[in-house]
């Protein structure tokens, strides 16, 4: 969910894990309008509700973001390179893909393409406070998140339980360092009984 510390923990695994490799789906948001000059190239819809509906699968380039995972599955390592990551020539030929999102579980294509789902939650209370101390590239309007950011939150989950998608869900609440652990544990032991 947004403002779960998705973006925290993965910085973190980033830096323990060697041949790690991330992909933001933040950074696959369609286009949209700053001003009404440029009302043509927007692409995020406006709800009933006034609000642009940013929290939709539609407002994301989806095919977009698959192409840049398959581009990580046909060469791990050609990935890595280009994004930056050194690989580790002694380390074994593992190699590994984040996916970050806030609605990584509600689009078909890549869901059978996951090892691992994580999906970490936090209440109410401590979501709206978190997103109101963040600066998005875009900055909420007033009502923004009661009246579209945690409606969508709790439709596209109910939706990914009523599919029977399974996740391993993870506690928000606790300290970063235990979410840390807990996951690197997960998945060293998922890599463990692949070999
Ligand atoms: N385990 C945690 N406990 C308390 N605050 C956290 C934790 N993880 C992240 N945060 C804080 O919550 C906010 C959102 O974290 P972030 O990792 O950016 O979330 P997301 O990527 O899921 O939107 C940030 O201010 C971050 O420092
Ligand atoms: O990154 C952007 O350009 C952007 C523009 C408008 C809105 N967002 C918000 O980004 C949220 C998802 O990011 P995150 O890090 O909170 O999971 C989602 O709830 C959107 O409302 C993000």
């Amino acid at each position: 969910m947004t403002n779960g510390g998705k973006t925290t923990l993965t910085n973190n695994l980033l830096k323990a894990l060697p041949n790690c490799c991330v992909i933001h789906q933040d950074d696959f948001f369609k286009p949209a309008a700053w001003a009404p000059l440029f009302q043509p190239q927007d692409q995020i819809a406006v709800g009933e509700d006034g609000f642009k509906q940013w929290d939709v699968l539609e407002s994301l380039d989806m095919e977009a973001m698959l192409s840049t995972v398959q581009a990580w599955v046909s060469s791990p390592r050609k990935f890595a390179r280009a994004h930056g990551v050194s690989v580790r020539l002694d380390a074994s030929d593992t190699h590994i893909l984040i996916l970050e999102g806030f609605l990584l579980y509600s689009y078909k294509p890549l869901l059978d393409l996951y090892s691992r789902r994580y999906f970490l939650t936090v209440p109410y209370e401590e979501c709206k406070w978190r997103r109101s101390t963040r600066s998005y590239a875009v900055p909420d309007p007033p009502g923004l998140f009661d009246g579209h950011v945690w409606p969508m939150y709790q439709k596209y989950k109910r939706e990914m339980e009523a599919n029977g998608v399974e996740v391993v869900y993870l506690d928000g609440m606790k300290p970063r360092e235990e979410l840390f652990h807990q996951v690197l544990e997960d998945i060293q032991n998922s890599l463990l009984n692949r070999s």
